[in-house]
């Protein structure tokens, strides 16, 4: 898994290191890094290097800091570079000296000439606000933006983003790269952060083993390539956990095939399903074993329970006899609609079972009321309230346990904003449970597959979410190098 830590913690990392280390050193670290990667793109984009032009927008802070000496780095390499100060009398002294000393032009950015300067760059640098940055980028800020059509690198994180959500409420800067350090923050994996901040380098500059536990978690391919249950010699049909299935209903049998769709492609052994649907369900999988109600359904591992049940008596009947089956369960869709509704059924929980809730955000709401513009503050304080994993959908999803533990998975496109995604990702959440593995890490496991299996049956056009779901073995094999 990959890390992402809070601006406190990573301010609480360098004060540690700031024992040991000068506080010039690690800037100068951090700039170095800076201008090898302002370097990678001018070639990237202009095919050398010496004699292009480079604009450096400079906020009052450390970040302004960083961007003058890299500029300076920068001069060494025959670059043309300007400084547009936002705060001219309070921009980075020892940056801005070396940044002269080095031959650089500085300005400020309030002068009419800023803008054809920034608009003439073949690289723009983004040092306006860094870890510090609150509230919407400042306006003198944004209108220097307009000007600029070059590719941006942005220093740390993208100036406009909130470093602790990933909120854009104004203008931003849409990087090209954002190299930062010590470790990834917030606001690049959440919301539109990552959209912003484009392909994003960690530099460790020292930081990173002053770190500690990061405050949030990404899965990645190898996470997934060695977690995703596959059968082994000893294994049979049961051994690897039976999946039950309570979704669908005469009215709405799609739910239905798509549940059972995903979790007979997730895992190997056995699915059940259980409901009015049985009789479409067993035309489209043949191979899963279907019963009328869940009371006839047979021994299972987990349960998911709720897509297409509906929000009356038979589906609070339904997800009554569930909660009393004492397995890991996934609550999805009409189910958690009806535990919001009807607060008694919570008592029909044994306190022991791990429940999985999977709320987009009309059903968290409902649940527990609107979701803040802190995601993951949210989702984690519903986790605790609940005592259960609650993984929040969207482009970005966050699956946080009671214990305050939280996942984050940044899809790569939105191709799975589609009618019935989300069964998907409910069928997959159930198999991984059933295969025993721990639910916060079923939930986020699956949510990842699923994320990806929907790139993969996009590539580029519009899906449905059986297109989705036939997506599944690909996306594992591709997890597990095997395509
Ligand atoms: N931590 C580390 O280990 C290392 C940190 N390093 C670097 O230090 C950076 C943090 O520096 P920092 O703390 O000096 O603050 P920083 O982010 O430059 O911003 C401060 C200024 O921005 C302004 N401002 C605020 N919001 C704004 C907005 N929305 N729009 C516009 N402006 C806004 C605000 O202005 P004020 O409110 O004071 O008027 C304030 O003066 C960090 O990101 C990294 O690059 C590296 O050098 C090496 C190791
Ligand atoms: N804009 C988006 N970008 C990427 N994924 C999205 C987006 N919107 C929704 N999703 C994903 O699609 C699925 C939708 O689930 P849900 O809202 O329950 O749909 P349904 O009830 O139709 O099955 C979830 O996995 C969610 O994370
Ligand atoms: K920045």
């Amino acid at each position: 898994m990959r890390g992402v830590w809070t601006a406190d913690q990573v301010r609480a990392a360098e004060k540690q290191l700031a024992e040991r280390v000068p506080e010039t050193t690690l800037m100068y670290r951090a700039a170095f890094g800076v201008a090898i990667a302002a370097t990678e793109l001018l070639r990237e984009h202009r095919g050398r290097v010496s004699g292009t032009r480079v604009a450096l927008l400079v906020g009052a802070g450390n970040n302004g800091g960083d961007a003058l000496w890299a500029g300076a780095f920068l001069r060494e390499r025959g670059v043309r570079v300007d400084a547009l100060l936002l705060a001219p009398d309070r921009a980075h002294p020892a940056g801005l000296a070396a940044f002269r000393a080095a031959g650089g032009s500085a300005l400020d950015a309030s002068t009419t000439t800023a803008g054809s300067v920034a608009a003439r760059a073949d690289l723009v640098i983004d040092g306006i606000v860094g870890l510090s940055a609150h509230g919407p980028l400042r306006p003198s800020a944004a209108a220097l933006l307009e000007h600029v059509t070059a590719p941006i690198l942005a220093v740390d994180l993208p100036s406009g983003v909130d470093p602790a959500t990933g909120e854009v409420t104004g203008a931003a800067v849409s990087a090209a790269r954002t190299v930062t350090f010590g470790g990834l923050k917030p606001g690049h994996v959440l919301g539109a952060g990552a959209d912003h901040s484009g392909h994003v380098e960690v530099l460790d500059i020292g930081l990173t083993a002053a770190l500690g536990e990061p405050d949030l978690s990404l899965v990645d391919a190898s996470d997934l390539a060695r977690a995703w249950p596959v059968p082994g010699p000893d294994d049979d049909k049961y051994s690897q956990g039976v999946v039950g299935v309570a979704a669908g209903s005469a009215v709405y049998p799609g739910a239905a095939v798509l549940v059972t769709s995903a979790a007979v492609r997730a895992t190997s052994g056995m699915v059940r399903y259980a409901g009015p649907a049985a009789d479409v369900v067993r035309d489209h999988w043949p191979e899963a074993i279907v019963t009328g109600t869940v009371a006839d359904a047979g021994r299972v591992q987990s349960w998911t329970v709720g897509p297409g049940i509906g929000t009356g008596d038979s589906g609070r009947d339904v997800l009554r006899q569930v909660l009393r089956a004492g397995v890991p369960t996934c609550v999805d869709a009409d189910a958690i609609t009806l535990l919001a509704q009807n607060e008694n059924l919570w008592d029909e929980r044994d306190p022991d079972t791990p429940l999985v809730l999977t709320p987009h955000a009309g059903e968290f709401a409902r649940l527990v009321g609107p979701v803040r513009a802190d995601r993951v503050a949210s989702v984690r304080r519903a986790a605790a309230t609940f005592d259960a994993v609650v993984l929040l959908k969207g482009k970005t999803t966050v699956i946080a346990a009671p214990d305050g533990r939280v996942l984050v998975d940044q899809a790569r496109g939105s191709w799975a904003a589609t009618a019935g995604s989300g069964d998907v990702l409910s069928g997959l959440i159930g198999a991984l449970l059933a295969s025993g593995l721990d639910p916060w890490l079923a939930a986020g496991y699956a949510a990842a597959m699923h994320s990806s299996a929907a790139e993969l049956a996009a590539r580029g056009a519009p899906i449905g979410a059986s297109a989705l779901s036939a997506a599944i073995p690909a996306a594992i094999r591709r997890a597990r190098r095997l395509d």
